[in-house]
């Protein structure tokens, strides 16, 4: 039997409503540990936002050039929201391997470990609503969209189905912050 990778190369998937952290949490995680996690850059059709970068927080991409991309089966997973398309691209995720020796660890096993899967979820719509706003990078009709869908992710987190190991609340930020490292990290930290 092939030996199971250490947990620390195991890939980490962190969903969660928009507006819930998770660039919140990954931009802190990575500051505070420069260079140890690898990052897949999905594609998107909306727009860029003040700050970022092609090639960064997101391959920013043509509708067309999108579902050119569907079509030639370069996703891993796929997603329309609202009016927007969002995925991971094959290419993003060999990307990730390139750099890092956890990375390449987790591409070179035998038996490609499964990821871990963590939801992170805002402490209540309310206060996502209220996030969405405050962050001020959404016109009002996508801040409703982001809403509903948000009401439809956190029902499902909840359900058996869902491949989540964890929900995490966050709701202070530092505490929400260490569960998640706590998560991720482990005792490796
Ligand atoms: N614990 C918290 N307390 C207060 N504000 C928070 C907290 N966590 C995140 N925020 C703020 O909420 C807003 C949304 O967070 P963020 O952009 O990280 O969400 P996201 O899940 O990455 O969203 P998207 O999926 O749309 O990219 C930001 O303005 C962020 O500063």
């Amino acid at each position: 039997m092939a030996p199971t990778a250490p947990a620390n190369t195991r890939p980490i998937v962190i969903s969660g409503p928009s507006g819930s952290g998770k660039s919140t949490m990954l931009n802190r995680l990575f500051k505070e540990y420069p260079g140890k996690f690898g990052f897949s850059v999905s594609h998107t059709t909306r727009a860029p936002r003040a700050g970022e970068e092609n090639g960064r927080e997101y391959h920013f991409v043509t509708k067309e050039e999108f579902l050119d991309l569907v079509d030639k089966k370069g996703f891993v997973e796929h997603a329309k929201f609202g009016s927007n398309h969002y995925g991971t691209s094959i290419k993003a995720i060999e990307d990730i391997t390139k750099k890092g020796q956890g990375v390449k660890q987790v591409a070179n096993h035998p038996t490609f470990p499964r990821p871990r899967f963590l939801f992170l979820s805002p402490p209540s719509k309310e206060i996502l609503e209220q996030r969405l706003r405050g962050r001020g990078t959404d016109r009002e009709e996508a801040i409703l969209e982001r809403l509903k869908q948000a009401e439809a992710e956190m029902d499902f987190a909840k359900t058996p189905e869902s491949p989540h190991e964890k929900i995490i609340v966050n709701d202070d930020l530092d505490k929400a912050y260490q569960e998640v490292k706590d998560f991720i990290v482990g005792a490796d930290s």
